[in-house]
């Protein structure tokens, strides 16, 4: 049992390595949008885009047992996305 649970824990940790610096390069160019947006005076909080965002990961999570947790994360990366650019 422990050498099963073993086995998925690596790879969850690959996973985790994979998700780490994808969410890098993801919060590296929310930030970069975050400047624009203080240098041309911009609302950080853009609802249409989120919307956009959450419908298109639905749509490719459409056969997923996952698709509500997958959002919930999203939601949760948005509002820390908002948290940073809200820091400039
Ligand atoms: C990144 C932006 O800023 C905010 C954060 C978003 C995100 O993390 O995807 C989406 C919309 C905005 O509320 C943006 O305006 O595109």
């Amino acid at each position: 049992m422990n050498s099963e649970i073993e086995k998925l824990r690596q790879e969850l940790d690959k996973i985790d390595n994979l998700i780490i610096s994808q969410l890098n390069e993801r919060f590296k160019t929310t930030h970069q949008i975050g400047k624009i947006k203080k240098k041309y005076d911009l609302e950080i909080q853009q609802s249409s885009r989120e919307t956009e965002i959450i419908n298109r990961i639905r749509d490719k999570c459409k056969n997923s047992q996952f698709e509500d947790a997958i959002v919930r994360v999203y939601r949760y990366i948005m509002s820390i996305s908002k948290d940073e650019q809200s820091k400039l």
